[in-house]
């Protein structure tokens, strides 16, 4: 048998057909939807007189439009309104299953698979949304896929892709406390760069992220996109299979057994060979914040803004200079100075129960700075939000000043009625900080759940791990 990655084991078992021209045409096991992409789709798909070729395969809910306050009087904006109802629209007509606004399980869609178990090892999972990349955390081939995609698998349950090559990242040894798979995850954009992964398919591995929980795990992967891979993956363990123990999707009695013996399979082989190796040791990595206007513009909390005159490539110290100018800070700056307007926590990428108690163990009984104009948290699901109330978390985040949402992608993009005002700084657990990503004119910093909190409370960034 040959020797192969996890990546290489995925791809082979999901390609139907390989052209020479390096193009295949590979199987889609779930489809997760939501209601910015899918429109099109489903107009193409009745213009064909088509209809989904695997109904059992979709699952979708509303993120990104909905609104994370008074849901009971219905979504002001029209056309926010209009996406979410063209969703629920389609769905009923094509007999999709759906999460909508008013269940219980709605929420952002990368949160809601895997808490539903419809993300399970050894799938390929794609979505309509870049940050598909976070299923990938279950020993799962997953990427996003832009509209007219969303209607080739709706149609055909395939795909025509490019295998990618292999990348390595390894997390050796154990990160020192207080720092979290957000921490590790800007570390490695910091190391490799926004364009780091472009044309990889990159498997994180080391002790660090196999002691990392599921939810950690999607947080790396989450944000492997901000790399510049696609997909990004992570070995199957008894961790990955315990978390997945009963979920509603999940495979049960004598099939479950099945699958977490095929499962296991599910990781590189000894020898694989991966064409790319990026190594970082663990306790090295400190509490990240990104100071620019992008994920690789980051720095540890207790350092000072880069100065650009330090920097020899010209491109990049441009990109310096205009990132700072935007940001409204200046080099050589220690980072804990920058004070904070609003503070988020939430998205697909830190909205997850972890990141929530985590955030909370964070505010230690202080009240949220009166500098801080707002700061709230925004559950990544309706089961998240219950669970969180059922722990008293909501109790300790209202007590400290912070608002307590309802599930949607909220303040991580600005397409909804949560948003910065120009100028604003915020620090944010989501995982874009591109101009005008949280509102135009907004100043976004990027950052784990509880240095999210930590700032809100003390009205700027603090180590919270110094002593
Ligand atoms: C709206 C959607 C297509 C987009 C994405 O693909 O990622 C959004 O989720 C984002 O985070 O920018
Ligand atoms: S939470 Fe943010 S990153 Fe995630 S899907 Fe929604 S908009 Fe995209």
């Amino acid at each position: 048998m040959s020797v192969k990655t996890l990546y290489d084991k995925l791809w082979d078992q999901h390609v139907i057909r390989s052209e020479q021209d390096g193009t295949a045409l590979i199987y889609i096991d779930r489809h997760l939807v939501h209601e910015v992409t899918s429109p099109q789709a489903f107009e193409g798909l009745r213009l064909a007189g088509r209809i989904p070729y695997r109904l059992n395969s979709i699952l979708a809910t509303p993120d990104h439009n909905v609104p994370t306050s008074h849901r009971e009087q219905g979504i002001a904006d029209p056309i926010s309104r209009l996406q979410v109802e063209t969703l629920d629209q389609n769905c009923a007509q094509f007999g999709i299953t759906e999460f909508g606004l008013n269940d219980l399980r709605q929420g952002i869609v990368h949160v809601v698979g895997p808490e539903q178990g419809a993300t399970l090892p050894g799938m390929t999972v794609v979505c309509g949304d870049s940050h598909t990349s976070t299923h990938g955390a279950f020993g799962a081939l997953a990427f996003g896929i832009g509209t007219s995609e969303v209607e080739h698998v709706m149609a055909t349950q395939c795909l025509i892709q490019r295998k990618s090559k292999n990348m390595l990242v390894k997390v050796e040894g154990h990160v020192n406390p207080g720092i979290t798979a957000k921490d590790i995850v800007l570390a490695i954009i910091g190391e490799i760069g926004t364009a780091g992964g472009t044309g990889y398919a990159i498997e994180f591995a080391g002790e660090a992220i196999q002691a990392l929980s599921m939810e950690g795990r999607m947080t790396v992967c989450n944000m492997t996109i901000e790399a510049g891979a696609r997909a990004g993956m992570i070995a199957v363990d008894d961790t990955t299979i315990n978390y997945l123990k009963d979920r509603p999707f999940a495979p049960k009695g004598e099939n479950w057994d099945k699958a977490v013996a095929a499962w296991r399979d599910l990781h590189s082989d000894a020898d694989a060979h991966f064409d790319k190796v990026v190594v970082l040791e663990a306790n090295q990595i400190k509490p990240q914040v990104t100071w620019g206007t992008s994920p690789e513009m980051v720095v540890p909390v207790d350092a000072n803004i880069p100065d650009p005159t330090a920097e020899s490539d010209a491109v990049k110290r441009n990109g310096m200079l205009k990132a700072l100018k935007y940001m409204g800070l200046n080099a050589n700056q220690p980072v804990q100075e920058i004070r904070l307007d609003r503070v988020f926590i939430g998205s697909c990428t830190n909205s997850r129960i972890e990141d929530l108690r985590e955030a909370a163990a964070a505010i230690k009984g202080g009240k949220v700075s009166a500098t801080v104009k707002q700061a709230m948290v925004v559950p990544g699901s309706g089961l998240v939000k219950q669970q969180a109330e059922q722990e008293g978390l909501d109790k300790i985040f209202v007590e400290a000043g912070f608002e307590w949402r309802d599930p949607g992608c909220s303040m991580c993009l600005a397409m909804n009625a949560d948003r910065l005002e120009a100028g604003e700084h915020c620090a944010s657990t989501s995982n874009r900080n591109f101009e005008g990503r949280q509102g135009q004119g907004g100043r976004t910093h990027l950052v784990s759940p509880a240095m999210a909190a930590a700032a809100a409370i003390a009205g700027h960034f603090v180590d919270i791990t110094a002593h």
